[in-house]
């Protein structure tokens, strides 16, 4: 029996799957590190941490191996988007990754979308310019660090990175590129035009590859401390969203997928790369060949529940204040929760929002904010769910993945919420099943993507909506939607009191 590995870096931890040729998950490892948050609105990571704690994940992978492994064929990655990480001509990293989920940037989006245009961005893009984007970072250390930015030679996101240390091979795949505002994504070519608008050296960029190419094999020294063969190819992987909708299935139009990691991303395939979302929703590259898809994304999705937890209850277990939860009626006894949190990209694009509790009561418990918390993460993400069907599509059946898939209480509540069956697949794991399925591809396993999927997903578990739950929640929802407009400036307000800007 052959095998591949997945290699999911996501912003908790970076997770392996091993993975058998009928798609069997032989082992999961997980492995976390730190966030850095040195002031409300910075968030960023070492990429030094990525790299110890995936070569730690192989080396226990290997150890615990069965058989020989010199049947592992291939290696793939799925990564968290956006993250700059800048090298310098030694190709090291000049300074701390600036991750996905980090709204420093507002001024230089405005900046961006002043001096290249915001038609013509969103004509070369498809995107307008967002905090979390790759460009905007890189226009701040041009700007706030001009020391790193003349030292700067490349820049890399954080899975590029990591397969670089594996490989000492240096490239971005069309997925991943798509999010970094630079790539023209119907051409899959880097912009001169948007380079050279905001005076940015093009030799910044990495060479282009498609997600399922073969970029090289495991690094001498990675191999000897990792227990892999030198022999293993590697193959260049893609966005964490993309590779979660491939492992979700979603390589055909209709097919929606929800995913609740630290972010939340509601997803759908496109089978073009002309059509025009005006930038409601992003607009990007899939880690399958020649296709497309649009998202909206919740910043703090999950990560609102684990904010929660670690503030509220450390000592407990995500089932244990979830199970605390199950019996609280729909809408928690009138306690309403927004998961701005980390301010909000879709529907709301604002960096200086933040959340609420409203409805907050003297008999609430514990558990009734629980609930509160989950509902309006959902909530959230059903409002990315209705600019879809805003636009014509048609939505009954979602693929629900990520940490937020492992709760039974969670996937009956994106049912009744999205009024949607909600599928949830054999692995809550998409992004690196979605990569370890790059590798077979790209080992030649299979002909196709597809022809892949049909061996490898399978769903586990099913769930239909409850009508009397769908119309309380319908209810709820228009409530949830007017706390926005109505806490909107109050925050700005409050901007100049949060840590690292007080007055
Ligand atoms: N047992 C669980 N039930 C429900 N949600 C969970 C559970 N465990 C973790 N989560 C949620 O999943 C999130 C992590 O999801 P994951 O997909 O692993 O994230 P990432 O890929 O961003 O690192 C956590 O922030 C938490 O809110
Ligand atoms: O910024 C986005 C998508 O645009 C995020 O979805 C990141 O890609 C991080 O994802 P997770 O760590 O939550 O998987």
């Amino acid at each position: 029996m052959k095998y591949v590995i997945g290699i999911d870096l996501g912003t908790s931890a970076v997770k392996l799957l091993l993975v058998n040729m009928n798609g069997k998950v032989i082992q999961e490892i997980s492995k976390e590190y730190p966030l850095m948050q040195e002031k409300a609105g910075y968030s960023e990571q070492n990429p030094e941490d990525w790299v110890e704690q995936t070569i730690a994940g192989l080396t226990e992978l290997t150890d615990s191996f069965p058989g020989d492994v010199s049947d592992i064929e291939g290696i793939s990655f799925s990564g968290q988007m956006h993250g700059l990480v800048l090298l310098d001509e030694n190709h090291d990293a000049i300074r701390p990754a600036i991750l996905w989920n980090d709204t420093r940037t507002t001024k230089e989006c405005q900046e961006i979308t002043e001096q290249v245009g915001r038609e013509k961005l969103l004509h070369i893009s498809k995107n307008i310019a967002l905090e979390g984007f790759t460009l905007p970072k890189i226009i701040w250390v041009k700007k706030y660090e001009p020391e790193n930015y003349s030292k700067a030679k490349l820049f890399l996101l954080p899975k590029d990175y990591l397969r670089f240390r594996l490989t000492g091979r240096l490239h971005m795949d069309y997925s991943d590129a798509a999010g970094t505002l630079l790539l023209d994504i119907e051409k899959r070519s880097w912009s001169d035009e948007i380079c050279t608008a905001l005076d940015i050296d093009p030799e910044l960029c990495p060479p282009l590859v498609p997600s399922h190419e073969m970029v090289g094999n495991i690094d001498e020294i990675i191999a000897e401390k990792t227990g892999l063969s030198e022999k293993i190819s590697v193959f260049a992987g893609g966005a964490d969203n993309a590779c979660g909708a491939i492992g979700a299935g979603i390589l055909e139009e209709g097919r929606t997928m929800a995913s609740i990691g630290t972010s939340g991303v509601v997803l759908s395939y496109e089978d073009a790369g002309n059509k025009s979302f005006a930038g409601k929703v992003h607009y990007l590259n899939h880690a399958a060949p020649d296709a497309f898809y649009t998202m909206g994304v919740t910043l703090a999705a999950g990560y609102s529940l684990s904010w929660f937890k670690n503030t509220f209850a450390k000592e407990m277990t995500f089932d244990d204040l979830l199970q605390e939860a199950a019996d609280v009626p729909v809408g928690a006894n009138g306690l309403l929760f927004t998961p701005y949190i980390a301010g909000e990209r879709t529907p709301h694009v604002d960096a200086s929002i933040r959340g609420s509790f409203i409805g907050m009561d003297s008999s609430h418990k514990r558990k009734h904010f629980t609930r509160a918390v989950m509902e309006g993460i959902t909530f959230s993400l059903n409002e990315s769910l209705e600019i879809f069907r805003e636009n014509g599509k048609s939505v009954d059946t979602v693929i629900s993945i990520g940490g937020g898939a492992k709760s039974t209480m969670w996937l009956q509540m994106q049912a009744d919420i999205f009024n949607t069956t909600v599928i949830k697949p054999g692995s809550e794991q998409g992004p690196g099943m979605g990569a370890a399925m790059l590798a077979a591809y790209g080992s030649g396993w299979f002909e196709t993507l597809p022809e892949c999927a049909s061996v490898f997903l399978k769903d586990a578990q099913t769930v239909e909506p409850i009508r009397e739950n769908v119309e309380k929640y319908k209810e709820l929802f228009t409530l949830y939607k007017s706390v926005y407009a109505s806490t909107k400036q109050i925050n700005k307000d409050l901007m100049k009191y949060r840590n690292g800007n007080e007055v």
